[in-house]
């Protein structure tokens, strides 16, 4: 069993009188750094002039360029694409990193996989949230906090832990649930996740769902409500109580299908693919081809994301969305 560390096991005081620098406005940062606002942390933006810029300062931040936050804050969270963060730490942070500060991350990726590689005097250490920034952000609102990873990569003050778990109970992690893990580990299960099951696989699953009814004659708004409407309210069930709960609320008609047809879905060349897919994230043979795809200008990215863009499921799901006034567009 992983010890699990809440509300109680984390003490906020490890950033009292710091100064946290969120560094990107994106996704995860503007819910982390709103989260820690209402937590009483003190804490800046670090960009570069631009759209977020304006947000953050819009949402009431004090907005400097990433070289003045590096050189201000005690605590650093790198909260940009991954894909970009060696560059910004290589220009903008590592020349000013003074020891004892505090360099932190919400994903393992450039750490893990060498693209940085700080001084032995600071401390690395990971809060990754379990959850898309936005939800980061909403649940804290609504009272609740989504899990989180911790980490520690480099211990130079003896506190790195004390400190990430602090932050994690300023952004909400702790009263669902933190677990301390590696960088590996919190790197690799998040790569295969998102490939493999929530993005990727659920995905392609959801677009195979739609093709084969629209291709079968039935009609465009039905195969959508069918196959990604109601995955929404599905996975909710699952949220609350397990597949179980799921189970309790759907017929038993439905039951019975799942038990015969979801294992002719997901079969073990599925299986078998998944673990494929694993091996090449442990081997760095996907981080290696991200790397070199971003060093092209993402030739193959931006063709797929354009065809995915166009696919007929999101015509229709954009029309049908336009009537219910309570999603938030
Ligand atoms: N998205 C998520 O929910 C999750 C993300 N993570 C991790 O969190 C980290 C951040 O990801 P995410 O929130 O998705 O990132 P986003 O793409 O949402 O954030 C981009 C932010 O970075 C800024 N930015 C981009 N390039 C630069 C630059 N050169 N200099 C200064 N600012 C720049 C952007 O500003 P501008 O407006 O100027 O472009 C924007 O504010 C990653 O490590 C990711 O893996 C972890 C868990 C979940
Ligand atoms: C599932 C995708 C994710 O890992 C996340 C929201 O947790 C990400 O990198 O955005
Ligand atoms: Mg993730
Ligand atoms: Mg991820």
């Amino acid at each position: 069993m992983v010890t699990m560390y809440y509300d109680k096991d984390a003490d906020l005081s490890f950033l009292q009188g710091k100064t946290v620098a969120v560094v990107g406005y994106g996704s995860q940062g503007h819910a982390q750094a709103q989260n820690l606002r209402e937590s009483g942390v003190k804490v800046i933006i670090g960009l570069r002039p631009g759209k977020s810029w304006k947000q953050a300062e819009e949402d009431g931040f004090e907005v400097v360029n990433v070289d003045e936050a590096a050189q201000r804050a005690d605590v650093i969270q790198i909260l940009l694409p991954d894909e970009r963060q060696a560059q910004v730490y290589q220009d903008s942070i590592a020349p000013y990193l003074r020891a004892g500060q505090v360099l932190l991350f919400s994903h393992g990726f450039n750490i893990h996989f060498g693209q940085i590689v700080p001084p032995a005097d600071v401390d690395v250490a990971m809060v990754a949230p379990k959850s898309p920034g936005h939800l980061v952000r909403r649940v804290y609102t609504e009272g609740g906090g989504v899990p989180g990873l911790v980490a520690v990569h480099q211990d130079a003050t003896g506190n790195a832990k004390n400190i990430a778990l602090a932050y994690a109970k300023g952004i909400g992690c702790t009263r669902a649930g933190v677990i301390e893990t590696s960088f590996r580990e919190e790197t690799e299960t998040d790569l295969f996740g998102e490939q493999a099951v929530l993005c990727g696989g659920v995905s392609e699953l959801v677009k195979a769902g739609f093709e084969t009814l629209v291709n079968a004659g039935y009609e465009p708004e039905i195969a959508y409500f069918e196959c990604l409407h109601e995955l929404k309210l599905i996975v909710d069930l699952m949220y609350e109580g397990g597949l179980s709960r799921m189970r309790y609320s759907i017929s038993d008609t439905a039951e019975y299908g799942d038990y015969m047809s979801g294992p002719r879905v997901v079969t073990d060349a599925t299986k078998a693919e998944m673990a494929k897919i694993l091996k090449e994230i442990q081997q760095g043979q996907f981080a290696k081809n991200w790397i070199i795809e971003n060093q092209a200008n993402r030739p193959v990215f931006n063709a797929i994301r354009q065809s995915e863009r166009n696919h007929p499921i999101e015509e229709v799901g954009a029309r049908l969305r336009e009537m219910m006034s309570w999603i938030k567009k």
